[in-house]
């Protein structure tokens, strides 16, 4: 038990509910033990994100190090990372890893606030696309990084045509964005394998943090030794029963409540 171990690189949600922490407790409920690089410090309840601060560089890189020096990691994603800096040093250390490596594209947080400054964007299209073993981006985020207006399932696959142009090995796009979507993601992959992964719908507002936790659980399992497809389906699961399982801690959404799974 726990002896398979998997890595998160993000931001911290103060308010517990996204970011570092969400990834934390996936991991713990897979039974996976879970390190963390913290790439930013947010101040954030249910309905705002106060203040960021990003950690220095050399911060941040040494947490990278100290890791890899002692543990056998054997997968790891990223989150929420800001700036071009953050981007810059992440990619060149992840490069050197040869596990699977699932780019979250954190942008915008539930309550509107920026986690990636808009000058940063083309770094994430140089720097990590090209050494992302899967993306996970929203409607949002698939817009930016494929240029393109989604506006139904056509446009969501031409997306993902575009992100895999940029050098990911596959690409899982959520739906949840437009209307009736909630639930439905498309996957896309280098060599042209496609499926429509798809959960029931749950009827919550407290769905902050279902992105990190959604790249969180294909991290996870994929540090047991499932392969990337396995691990999307297992996710998805684990994604509806925390669903199903979440609550309401202050006024705005409230965080999924992660599925322990057996
Ligand atoms: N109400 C819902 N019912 C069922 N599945 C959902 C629901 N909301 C989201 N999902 C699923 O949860 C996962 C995360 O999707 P979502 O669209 O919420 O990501 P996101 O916008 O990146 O999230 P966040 O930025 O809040 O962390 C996807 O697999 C999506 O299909
Ligand atoms: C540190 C951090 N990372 C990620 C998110 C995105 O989650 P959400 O879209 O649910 O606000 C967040 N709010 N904070």
């Amino acid at each position: 038990m726990y002896s398979n171990i998997a890595l998160s690189i993000g931001g911290s949600d103060s308010g517990g509910g996204a970011g570092i922490q969400a990834d934390l407790r996936t991991f713990m409920a897979l039974k996976v033990h879970g390190c963390s690089v913290i790439t930013c410090v947010t101040a954030q309840n249910s309905v705002q994100v106060k203040c960021v601060e990003p950690l220095k560089k050399d911060t941040l890189t040494s947490q990278i190090d100290t890791l890899f020096s002692d543990f056998d990691i054997k997968s790891l994603k990223t989150g929420m990372l800001l700036n071009d800096s953050i981007i810059n040093a992440t990619a060149l250390k992840l490069k050197s890893f040869s596990i699977p490596k699932i780019i979250d594209p954190v942008m915008v947080s539930r309550t509107g606030s920026k986690l990636l400054e808009d000058s940063a964007i083309n770094a994430y299209k140089k720097l990590l696309l090209p050494i992302a073993d899967l993306v996970t981006p929203n409607i949002f985020e698939a817009n930016l990084l494929s240029n393109l207006d989604i506006k139904n399932q056509v446009d969501i696959e031409q997306s993902a045509k575009s992100i895999i142009k940029l050098g990911a090995k596959a690409v899982l796009i959520k739906g949840g964005g437009l209307k009736d979507m909630k639930g439905r993601d498309f996957y896309l992959d280098v060599n042209g394998g496609k499926k429509w992964f798809i959960n029931k719908f749950i009827n919550t507002q407290n769905t902050h943090c279902s992105g990190c936790t959604l790249s969180a659980a294909i991290c996870g399992y994929q540090a047991l030794g499932f392969d990337l497809i396995e691990s999307i389906q297992k996710s998805k699961i684990f994604i509806e029963r925390s669903l199903k399982n979440s609550y309401q801690i202050g006024s705005g959404p409230g965080p999924l409540g992660h599925y322990q799974s057996l």
